[in-house]
């Protein structure tokens, strides 16, 4: 649609049950800034947003603690991963494990591709996915 209204991509939510450890894993390991913490005591829930840049500028990732929840969330079948560009992915990912992150899948080519990927696992199990974009085609 030619005159589609001007979209923009914001952030992607995903439910944690602890947001300081949450927090911490993506400003500390993936070196996110915290943006903004809003909490909501009318819904018992808290948003917290972590990202490279402001969220003017920048897709960010909204980490939505609901309070009192213990319950692991199930992440199900049909999510995926979010992904993030990185320059040599093999000094990121050595430098990842330095500070404790979890990579269950090593970093090298993508199966069937020739991209270079790996998944690091976040606090809640969700999987980020490195892309080494020196290795884009
Ligand atoms: C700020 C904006 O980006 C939001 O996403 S807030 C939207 C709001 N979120 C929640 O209520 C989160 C807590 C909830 N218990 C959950 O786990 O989803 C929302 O979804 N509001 C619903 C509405 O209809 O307003
Ligand atoms: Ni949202």
């Amino acid at each position: 649609m030619s005159d589609a209204p001007g979209f923009r991509y914001m952030h992607t939510m995903i439910r944690v049950l602890d947001l300081d450890k949450s927090i911490a894993f993506y400003t500390e390991v993936l070196g996110m800034t915290l943006l903004r913490r809003d909490d909501y005591p009318g819904g018992k829930f808290t948003n917290a947003f972590v990202g490279y840049g402001p969220e003017d500028k920048e897709a960010v990732v909204e980490l939505t603690l609901n309070w009192g929840r213990e319950e692991p969330y199930e992440i199900g079948t049909g999510f995926g991963h979010l992904a993030l560009g990185v320059n040599d992915i093999y000094a990121v990912c050595a430098e990842l494990e330095k500070r404790g992150a979890k990579i269950p899948r090593k970093p090298g080519p993508m199966q069937h591709g020739t991209t270079h990927i790996a998944f690091v696992e976040d606090p809640d199990g969700y999987k980020i996915e490195l892309i080494g974009l020196d290795t884009m085609q």
